[in-house]
């Protein structure tokens, strides 16, 4: 054998080991007029955990669908590890967590994650995904007692039983109570830090901002922004200046360098800023930086410019 196979491009034989985890290649879905995945162009390397962000209906789940393999793409084409979601997905190489799914009747916890474990072919002892779940106290409970917050522990322990490579989450939080989001995002960090792939999808800015290495915005089927949670908040514009007013009107605030609004609230002005420096050399200049504040703007608000609401048809004129 020569060296030849290693040294050179990816060859066919190949390919499936340097593929990237996930691939959308202008993958499009429709349900009658509704463009719900609208050509979808977009690389996941392995080992990244990715948000998925988007307003309700902006086409997450159906992403989720596609690369799950749960639905065919109308045009286009998704891939997992270089082969077809339904390839990957009976090679046990993806977990899934999604949004539905009906309790087993009078199954435990602890049968339900082992049957689960025994259709993959190298999956994780069934003690780790419950103890990574945070459910071991609860294996010996029926899965159709549960509530909606243990029940989605539940869902996670299934999602990892196989031991995948790439964990696919859709509002995994979504039914947690405070301390069980924190143990879960605990729990999902770990993972992914074994170099496993994770995407999930969330509305809590502030999960993606924490936990996502990057930031995926879908709007109407479409991805509008892809990059870190800095690299979006930047995108988005600036960052916010607070002071004490002294005496300051919002006309006046509104003229300083960089500074695209002023909010007045009581004694206090908020400005919204595209360069923080010049502002902020502009009111030392002025001798107004008392009580001052300086920080990055929050990402719901980059969330927010990115996404705006789907303009209200105008009425249909009628045709005289
Ligand atoms: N099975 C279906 N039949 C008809 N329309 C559908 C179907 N599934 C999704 N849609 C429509 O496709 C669009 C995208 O829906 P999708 O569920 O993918 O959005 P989402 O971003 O996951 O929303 P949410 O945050 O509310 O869960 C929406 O307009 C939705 O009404």
């Amino acid at each position: 054998m020569t060296g030849a196979a290693t040294a050179g491009p990816p060859t066919a034989r190949t390919a499936h080991r340097t593929a990237p985890a996930v691939s959308f290649r202008g993958a499009c879905k429709s349900y009658g007029e509704v463009r719900a995945v609208d050509g979808l162009e977009l690389d996941l390397a392995r080992g990244e955990t990715v948000a998925l962000l988007g307003r309700n209906g902006a086409g997450k789940s159906t992403a989720i669908a596609l690369l799950l393999g749960l639905c065919p793409p109308d045009a286009g084409a998704v891939e997992l590890f270089g082969a077809s979601p339904e390839r990957a997905v009976r090679d046990g190489r993806v977990g899934a967590m999604l949004q539905e799914g009906r309790a087993v009747p009078r199954v435990t916890v602890g049968e339900l994650v082992t049957f689960v474990a025994g259709r993959y072919p190298a999956p994780m002892p069934v003690t780790r995904a419950l103890g990574l779940a945070g459910i071991s106290a609860l294996a010996d409970r029926r899965v159709d007692r549960l509530s909606g917050g243990q029940t989605q522990r539940v869902r996670f322990a299934v999602a990892l039983a196989g031991n995948p490579d790439l964990l696919v989450l859709d509002e995994p939080t979504a039914a947690l109570d405070v301390a069980a989001r924190h143990s879960f995002w605990q729990s999902m960090r770990a993972y992914a830090h074994r170099g496993s792939t994770v995407l999930f999808s969330t509305h809590h800015l502030a999960e993606a901002e924490a936990h996502a290495d990057r930031v995926l915005v879908v709007d109407r089927g479409r991805l509008v922004a892809d990059g870190t949670p800095q690299e979006l908040r930047r995108a988005a514009g600036g960052s916010h200046v607070r002071i004490d007013v002294h005496g300051r009107t919002a006309g006046q605030l509104s003229l300083l360098p960089g500074v695209r609004a002023v909010e007045l609230d009581g004694n206090r002005a908020l400005l919204r800023t595209d360069d923080s420096d010049a502002t902020v050399t502009a009111l030392a200049g002025l001798g107004a930086i008392r009580g001052l504040e300086v920080a990055p703007a929050p990402l719901d608000e980059a969330f927010l410019a990115l996404t705006p609401p789907a303009a209200t048809p105008a009425p249909r004129k009628e045709r005289r």
